[in-house]
């Protein structure tokens, strides 16, 4: 048994030997029984990380484990539901459930799997073709669910769902998570919809990972200050990692990394999860917080 769901070490991805990185220099440590949201701009690598760890591309550098083995040797054991939700289009619903079974014949959980089925009133007999986007990720969330997996990779699961069947799904997904510890591992760009539900960060961006732990940890390494720009002296918040700050009217607001005390000119307030994750990727060159560049010790 392993208490780490996922754990990377130098890992690195590119296309092609020539190609540039997709991914370069991540590490990371994910403890088993986690919700952990993977967020990122377009083209940052989430969808490359999920797919390395499922064992369907290697890395160019680097290591990745699963639950402390390889991605390939775990593989029985982690259900994988990648972005354009591949299945086979001439199968019905039934059918394709069926195939679940057979290739899972030691795990598979057919109450489930029929549940989510038809918790969308989906017809059994439908073919998969005939199916919209949404119901497509339907049945490929029932196949992953069904595998009964100890890790469960999403990739942007909830994109093509209604908010009815957002709200239904993720709670089913939750209720897995609690029941049977499963770690599920989900990326969005939907940040306030993580905010809920997850317990665990990996922000990706610049090929790198920026951020990496638990939410309530990076939340409180970071404050959210303002004050008067009159009262503020030049260089006072120097001591402190500044991830962004601006001038708004005679307002300057930051959002940090405290390094110690603030001056007492400063208010700081908590930051909210899409506040940190916001600031972060609109500031490229911030420094990271991840275990390989852990936070500034307290002055
Ligand atoms: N099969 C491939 N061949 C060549 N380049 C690829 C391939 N797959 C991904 N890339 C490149 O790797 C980088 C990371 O892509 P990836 O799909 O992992 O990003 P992402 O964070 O999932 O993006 P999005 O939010 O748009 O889904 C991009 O620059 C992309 O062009």
């Amino acid at each position: 048994m392993t208490d780490t769901a996922m754990a990377a070490t130098a890992l690195g991805k590119r296309f092609g030997r020539r190609g540039s990185w997709a991914l370069r220099d991540c590490a990371f440590r994910l403890p088993t029984g986690r919700v952990c949201a993977v967020v990122g701009p377009n083209g940052a690598g989430k969808s490359t990380l999920l797919a390395l760890a499922a064992g369907l591309l290697a890395p160019s550098e680097g290591s990745v484990t699963v639950l402390g083995t390889d991605p390939a040797s775990a593989r029985a054991r982690v259900g994988y539901v990648a972005q354009d939700k591949p299945l086979y289009p001439q199968l019905t619903v039934a059918e394709t459930l069926l195939v679940g079974a057979d290739l899972n014949p030691a795990r598979w959980d057919a109450v489930i799997a029929e549940r989510i089925v038809s918790a969308g009133e989906l017809n059994p007999k439908a073919r998969i073709r005939t199916l919209s986007g949404g119901q497509r990720t339907r049945v490929a969330l029932a196949l992953a669910l069904g595998k009964r997996p100890e890790l469960l990779l999403l990739d942007e699961p909830m994109a093509d769902l209604d908010p009815l069947a957002r709200h239904e799904l993720m709670g089913t997904l939750m209720a897995q998570a609690a029941q049977h510890g499963t770690t599920i591992v989900m990326s969005s760009h939907v940040v306030a919809e993580l905010e809920d539900s997850c317990d665990h960060l990996l922000l990706i961006g610049g090929g790198g990972v920026r951020l990496a732990g638990e939410i309530d940890e990076l939340l409180a390494a970071h404050a959210r200050v303002s004050a008067p720009t009159e009262s503020t002296e030049t260089g006072e918040l120097d001591a402190h990692t500044i991830v962004e700050s601006r001038v708004t009217g005679r307002q300057l607001t930051a959002l940090l990394r405290p390094s110690g005390p603030l001056a007492e000119s400063w208010r700081p307030t908590a930051p909210t999860l899409e506040d940190l994750v916001l600031a972060y990727l609109r500031n490229p060159q911030a420094a990271s917080l991840t275990p390989a560049h852990p936070a500034e010790a307290a002055a």
